[in-house]
């Protein structure tokens, strides 16, 4: 262990890849940063396209590691993590995509979904629903669509990148654990569960651990530099919170929200519309499991305020115009945009803003939109409380929409219990350097990790518990008129 030497996390996103330098306090040193094109061809489809990804993973490799006035031999190793569910296919000889990447947001798979007769086995071997969400309904999509002909290989993002930054085809069991194709207790790809999606075993990559050596740099800044650490975005971010031990739990505030409860090496079925997915597994060690709540639009609604509606300039402006009012003024907004995820898993429902009257105005629309986020963390956090039956006693935030203060409060408020934003508000990036460096022995073990987490700030609930119910009641109320809305 050398603690002058660096790691350096590449945390591909669903809007943007960033590059991160950490040091070994686990302090970030330098970010690079590159947003790639949303690509939008029919409504309920979304699209990346794999190459300006690859581009754009490698350019901001180089970039953080030149604000660091770094070099390879200054690293310890590179972690890799992920949007996950996105599936990529690509020829095998050539390399080149045979089609864009099928984002997690996209729904066009809701058919072959429908179409999957047992429901059961699937939540039964891999904790999740058959919903267009997952990669495995994407996979066979591709597959249909460009013929079976073709001589292909598939993954989620980290596979791609890997696959051609390393040249090693393999994934992690996080990523795996979020296709609908991997047996959550043997951590393999079943057999009968491809055969019923159309999904060749032979395209599919090598499930390896999310903590070991899976290959070396093979160009470009950090050249001879090993890739140590792969682990699916939300999972890193769980891992870089330090939440390592059974019922610790995180919130990533994003694009969506992403609520992960460490379960410990028990796997937890849930009977409330949770997921059960693989956390983490260290090389050599039992893997973690984790109860999930996937929330599918949370800042992505303050975005499409921002630029469908125009009644904000910035995402930060939201928070100024919340704060001109007292509450909500009884609106509710929904953001059911491609139906609901957890815990209702409803592709059905569309989202609808409820209780307009005149007095309505800008500020409280801005409001409902914050409060919609926090509303939907509470459902999913009572779901886990019902899954797990013991009741979170407080909840480590991080993610974009954290630096609202406004949010922090009324999250705490809603659920009657703390809200804690740590120091490194990166803990994706953070998660998978942790990963990686503990790989390469650069740190010992996970009280290292526990040891560099610190707190910066903490809100204590402080509504009353009669008007957190009563408002809670009423969100329960407006998410039901979303329901029935698509045939
Ligand atoms: N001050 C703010 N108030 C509310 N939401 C915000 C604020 N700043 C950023 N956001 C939201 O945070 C999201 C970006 O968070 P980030 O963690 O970078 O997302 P992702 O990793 O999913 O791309 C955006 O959807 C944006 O609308
Ligand atoms: O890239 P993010 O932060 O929007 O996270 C997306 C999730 O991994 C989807 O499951």
């Amino acid at each position: 262990m050398d603690a002058t030497r660096y790691v350096a996390a590449l945390d591909q996103g669903t809007t943007s890849t960033r590059c991160i330098v950490f040091d070994h306090a686990g302090r970030v040193v330098s970010v690079d940063q590159r947003e790639h094109e949303q690509i939008m061809p029919r409504a309920g489809w979304v699209e990346h396209d794999p190459t300006e990804i690859l581009r754009n993973a490698r350019a901001v490799v180089e970039g953080a590691v030149a604000k660091a006035g770094l070099e390879a031999k200054d690293f310890a190793a590179l972690g890799i993590t992920n949007q996950r569910e996105t599936a990529v296919v690509w020829d095998r000889a050539s390399g080149e995509p045979v089609y864009n990447a099928i984002v997690w947001q996209d729904t066009r798979t809701d058919k072959i979904c429908a179409a999957l007769g047992d429901h059961d086995t699937f939540r039964a071997k891999t904790g999740l629903p058959p919903a267009t969400y997952f990669s495995g309904p994407k996979i066979k999509w591709i597959l249909d669509h460009v013929g079976r002909d073709r001589d292909v290989l598939v993954g989620t993002i980290d596979t791609w990148l890997l696959w051609n930054l390393a040249g090693v085809h393999a994934t992690d069991p996080t990523n795996a654990s979020r296709t609908l194709l991997m047996d959550l207790d043997t951590l393999a790809w079943d057999p009968d569960l491809a055969a019923a999606l159309d999904v060749p075993l032979s395209v599919l990559p090598e499930i390896r651990s999310s903590s070991e050596v899976f290959g070396h740099l093979r160009d470009g800044v950090l050249a001879g530099v090993p890739i140590a650490g792969m682990l699916g975005d939300q999972q890193a971010a769980t891992f870089g919170q330090a939440c390592l031990s059974p019922g610790e739990a995180k919130n990533t505030y994003g694009t969506g929200n992403f609520v992960l409860l460490n379960t410990g090496t028990e796997k937890v079925v849930s009977h409330n519309g949770l997921l059960t997915t693989v956390c983490y597994q260290l090389g050599g060690q039992d893997p973690v499991y984790a109860l999930e709540g996937s929330i599918a639009v949370t800042g992505s609604l303050v975005q499409w305020l921002r630029d469908n509606l125009g009644i904000i300039s910035s995402a930060a402006e939201i928070e100024e115009h919340a704060r001109t009012v007292e509450d909500n003024g009884g609106v509710y907004f929904v953001p059911a945009f491609s139906g609901l995820f957890a815990p209702y898993w409803r592709s059905d429902a569309r989202g609808v803003i409820v209780g307009l009257t005149r007095f309505v105005n800008r500020g409280h629309l801005a409001r409902a939109v914050l409060e919609s986020t926090a509303y939907q963390t509470r459902e999913v956090i009572d779901a886990m409380n019902a899954d797990s039956g013991v009741g979170l006693t407080s909840l480590k935030v991080d993610g974009g929409m954290v630096v609202n203060e406004l949010l922090m409060q009324f999250q705490a408020d809603i659920l009657g219990v703390p809200t804690i934003r740590p120091v490194v508000n990166e803990t994706t990036a953070l998660g998978a350097a942790y990963a990686a460096g503990l790989a390469v022995g650069h740190w010992e073990s996970e009280d290292d990790v526990r040891a560099n987490w610190a707190q910066d700030k903490r809100w204590d609930p402080m509504l009353d518990p009669t008007a957190r119910e009563s408002l809670y009641r009423t969100w329960k109320k407006a998410v039901t008129r979303t329901f029935d809305w698509v045939d």
